[in-house]
């Protein structure tokens, strides 16, 4: 019995294998034989060896060109021009790859949906809320937290504290995030010692996402393992499992507030506007707020810490970054009376070529974030079928040497001298992807890194506590780098504050 098995699925699995090489609609694509023939080795290497996927697909792109066939069904390009043909928006559709949107576990949230046009619809229940304009609003109380934030640091350079990137920034980017969410911020950064539970779940969300692709079931599993396994798998893992219910009781309160308030009234948190009545009700089961609140909270929050921490990382590595930044600085507040606003910042173009430069220099985006367009698409002499899987890893492109040249150089100069040139690299800034999936909260983004940067810049010196450059640089892709250890960013200390 158990022999007829194995010697069924190892037919099946040949048959599949050659059906693959010879006669898929991707047969004649370049790439060697052993991805085009099985997911084996993509799984090998992401889910056995830990994020090493990557890596090869960077090896094939260096071997067989700028377009490979990475797995049977997709491929990766390696091409700064044709991103805005993959990554389209207006009326092109744009699909996700079930495979992939499985990963986040979140699975009718907006990041997860794969219809194109149910997509649009989710994404639209809350755009609103990021619009520019609807971001100056909330400026008052990203400025606020951002005065904690200094507060803190003031406190941490007295105690002689060390500090941990991505916790002191996720601190920081929670209490934002979670007050915007929900109307009640969850406080982190009052907290003793920067502890941010809410980024170490998104870690563990990240550890076990590979494994999510092949398995997708697994975080329905991982729920109902005792907590004593999973502390022993993985600590990080049960924070995520904890703050599961966590989300579940916010989701429930959001839905009961809206049952019984006024259903006329202007949505005030993002919650109110996912409960809003004009949505049906399949579009508000606890699932789905839950789905959506977990995506709201994780990609606001873990990206943000991401890059604030590498550029605490470049600010302390580079003086003369740190004290340029300074002068164009000093020139704007010598001139205000009151705190320099996120326009004002905006307008400053060394904070801007930093910020640029922060967001593509060892880009820790190494995830593909496919798309599955669903017309065919021209590259070079290929036509690509519709609805074929294909992306490109955002630290790859944005090390493309044709467009950045010199690109493990961090230098913020290459922005100002493109400018002069009459070039707008910013068109190659893929960090937040492009078109009708792009990041939905790059608005926030920005307006949190222009005046956490300031706020840092003004106020403190820094320096890097046993890590430096290398703990940015990816050795790891779980969706998002991390180095050997399954950690990322630097750890600092203030060593100076400068005001007050
Ligand atoms: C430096 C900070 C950030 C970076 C670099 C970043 C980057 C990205 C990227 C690359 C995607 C596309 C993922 C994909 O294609 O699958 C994305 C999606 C998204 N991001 Fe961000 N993000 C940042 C901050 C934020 C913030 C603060 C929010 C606020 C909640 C946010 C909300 C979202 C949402 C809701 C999506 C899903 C959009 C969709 O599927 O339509 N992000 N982000």
């Amino acid at each position: 019995m158990a022999a007829g098995f194995v010697v069924v699925v190892t037919a099946y699995w040949l048959g599949k294998a050659i059906y693959n090489l010879y006669f898929h609609p991707l047969a004649k694509f370049p790439g060697p034989r052993w991805a085009a023939a099985s997911y084996l080795a993509e799984f090998y290497y992401d889910v056995l060896c830990g994020g090493q996927y990557f890596k090869k697909v960077i090896q094939m792109h260096e071997r067989y060109g700028p377009l490979v066939r990475i797995n049977p069904h997709e491929l990766s390009f390696d091409d700064p021009i044709f991103y805005d043909k993959v990554y389209a928006g207006g009326g092109h559709k744009r699909e996700k790859d079930a495979g992939h949107a499985a990963m986040s576990g979140m699975f009718t949230a907006t990041i997860s949906t794969v219809d194109h046009d149910l997509h649009r619809q989710r994404r639209g229940y809350v755009a609103n809320f990021f619009s520019k304009k609807s971001i100056h609003d909330l400026e008052p109380l990203i400025q606020k937290k951002v005065d904690i934030l200094v507060e803190r640091l003031k406190e941490a350079y007295h105690s002689g504290q060390t500090l941990v990137g991505v916790l002191v920034f996720g601190s920081l980017a929670a209490d934002i995030i979670t007050h915007y969410a929900y109307g009640e911020s969850f406080e982190e950064l009052n907290k003793p010692g920067f502890p941010c539970e809410l980024e170490r779940g998104v870690k563990g969300l990240l550890l076990s996402l590979h494994a999510r692709r092949y398995f997708p079931a697994m975080g329905r599993f991982l729920s109902r393992l005792p907590k004593w396994v999973l502390a022993r798998m993985q600590p990080d893992v049960v924070v995520y499992v904890e703050l599961d219910a966590k989300v579940e009781e916010y989701s429930k309160k959001a839905l009961k507030k809206r049952e019984a308030g006024d259903s006329s009234a202007k949505a005030q948190t993002l919650f109110d506007a996912l409960v809003d009545p004009h949505i049906s009700a399949p579009e508000k089961t606890i699932q789905r707020l839950k789905d959506e609140s977990f995506l709201i909270l994780f990609a606001g929050l873990d990206t943000t810490a991401r890059f604030l921490t590498v550029m605490v990382c470049c600010m302390a590595t580079y003086p003369n970054v740190l004290a340029k930044l300074r002068a164009e600085l000093r020139s704007l507040t010598d001139t205000l009376e009151s705190k320099p606003t996120w326009s004002q910042l905006e307008a400053l173009p060394y904070l801007t070529a930093f910020i640029n430069e922060s967001l593509r220099f060892q880009c820790n985006f190494t995830g593909r974030f496919p798309r599955v367009p669903l017309e065919p698409l021209v590259y070079k002499d290929w036509v690509i079928p519709p609805r074929t899987t294909i992306g490109a890893i955002p630290h790859l492109l944005l090390n493309h040497p044709d467009i950045f040249p010199e690109p493990k150089t961090f230098r913020p100069e290459r922005w100002l001298e493109a400018k002069a040139r009459g070039e707008y690299l910013d068109r190659y800034l893929i960090t937040f992807t492009k078109g009708s999936r792009a990041c939905l909260g790059i608005n926030l983004a920005y307006a949190e890194l222009y005046l956490s940067v300031a706020a840092l810049v003004q106020n403190f010196e820094m320096e890097l506590v046993d890590s430096s450059i290398e703990n940015i640089i990816p050795y790891r892709d779980m969706g998002l780098a991390f180095d050997k250890e399954y950690n990322f960013g630097v750890n600092f200390k203030i060593s100076k504050v400068l005001q007050g």
